[in-house]
């Protein structure tokens, strides 16, 4: 292999201060989003400990310390680039282990390169002390996944596969190879290629940890976008476009979609007496309340103002209008204390299905908001059918 081992750590130092930068940058704008602090500094680390074991084997006194501070710090930095994908993941961090890792490197640094000098021993117990490390964050990464990231995690943990089966393939190939070939500076392929593979992989990594964020915050910004800012329940655009893929999905199989149009009755006035921060904590729990009824495969979003609805897939009007009653009972039920006082409310449901009205979403909205109409007219604290109208003196 025409390249040496000494010109690849130089390189692989440039590039490793390029993803400090890179990493430092991207920090600046990430929000309240965990990790990426430490893999610029991780970045940092490495390519600081890079260029120390660049002068390794040098005439110059006192370079054996050069592998060891080296070595220390790749092990810092890796160790940075473990507790930022965990801080990334919200996961806790086991200092005791970390702590205890680096010890192990910088001890057996020591004895290898300045007590007891053995290449051969010193690079396969690193290999196999990295190999854990990387085994470790490719663990972190390919298990538990959101599925919105699973791409950027696999893409990522990937590259901590090939990092590791590297550093287990290199302590084998050291452990068979003859003394001549060993060393750090040694030009033959067991110094060079690893090397460059590493360095190749490493790029990779800071690839996927970008790609991480990146996905990451994208879905950060669809949640909000698709999310209502005071409860936290779908909003009427998530709803809107949940609508038109169960609309293809009913299309398809034939199935009925039920609607129900849920209005708290006179929210005006508790506004009024009790004051709007009052007003938003039982518009709050009344989401809370129906959100925990729905099934999994079911949709339930704050439509606008006190008002909210619900799809149901594969239901009638006769099997929402139960689910309707026992939510009206759950309602009526809640009570909210503000100072001495207990305050009660109720809701008017307006319910309505495909069989009739068809699978449009404008227009099961419509039939579902005149029978809740109808329901506000009947006295409110009620539930009224799309069908069962003609029982309304307004309809
Ligand atoms: N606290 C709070 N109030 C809101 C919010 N959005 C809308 N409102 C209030 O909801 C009230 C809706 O009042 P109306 O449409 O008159 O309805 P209502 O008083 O519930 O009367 P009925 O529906 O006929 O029983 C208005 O006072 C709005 O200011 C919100 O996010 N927070």
């Amino acid at each position: 292999m025409g390249l040496d081992a000494r010109t690849v750590m130089v390189m692989f130092s440039m590039l490793a201060f390029m993803f400090f930068c890179l990493f430092e940058l991207a920090g600046l704008r990430v929000g309240n989003i965990r990790g990426v602090r430490q893999w610029a500094i991780a970045s940092l680390c490495m390519s600081l400990g890079f260029s120390l074991a660049y002068f390794y084997g040098q005439t110059t006194p006192g370079h054996e310390w050069a592998a060891v501070i080296g070595l220390t710090l790749f092990a810092l930095g890796t160790c940075l680039q473990l507790t930022g994908i965990l801080a990334f993941k919200k996961q806790a961090v086991s200092w005791s282990i970390l702590i205890l890792f680096i010890v192990i490197t910088i001890c057996q640094a020591t004895w290898f390169s300045v007590i007891n000098p053995d290449t051969r021993m010193r690079a396969i117990v690193n290999s196999l002390l990295f190999f854990s490390v990387y085994t470790v964050c490719a663990r972190v990464l390919l298990v538990k996944v959101e599925a919105s990231q699973k791409l950027a995690y696999w893409f990522t943990g990937a590259s901590f596969v090939a990092l590791a089966l590297l550093m287990l393939t290199r302590a084998v190939v050291l452990l068979l190879s003859p003394d001549a070939e060993i060393g750090l500076h040694v030009n033959t392929s067991i110094n060079t290629l690893p090397f460059v593979i590493a360095s190749l992989l490493e790029f990779s990594v800071a690839f996927g940890l970008l790609l991480m964020l990146n996905h990451r915050l994208i879905a950060d910004v669809y949640q909000m976008a698709s999310r209502d800012a005071l409860t936290g329940v779908l909003n009427r655009r998530r709803i809107e476009e949940e609508a038109v893929r169960l609309r293809a999905r009913c299309m398809r199989t034939g199935e009925t979609l039920a609607i129900m149009m849920i209005d708290i009755d006179f929210f005006k006035s508790i506004n009024d007496r009790y004051g709007h921060p009052v007003g938003d904590k039982v518009l709050c729990a009344v989401a809370d309340i129906a959100q925990k009824s729905i099934r999994a495969e079911d949709y339930f979003a704050r439509y606008g103002g006190e008002e909210f609805c619900m799809l149901l897939t594969s239901t009638n009007e006769n099997e929402a209008l139960d689910l309707a009653e026992r939510l009206r009972l759950a309602f009526a039920e809640f009570t909210l204390t503000v100072g001495k006082e207990r305050l009660n409310i109720t809701v008017s449901i307006g319910v309505a299905d495909s069989s009739l009205i068809g699978l449009e979403f404008s227009d099961l909205v419509a039939a579902a908001d005149k029978a809740l109409y109808c329901a506000k007219e009947s006295g409110r604290n009620r539930v009224v059918t799309y069908t069962e109208m003609d029982v309304c003196s307004t309809s």
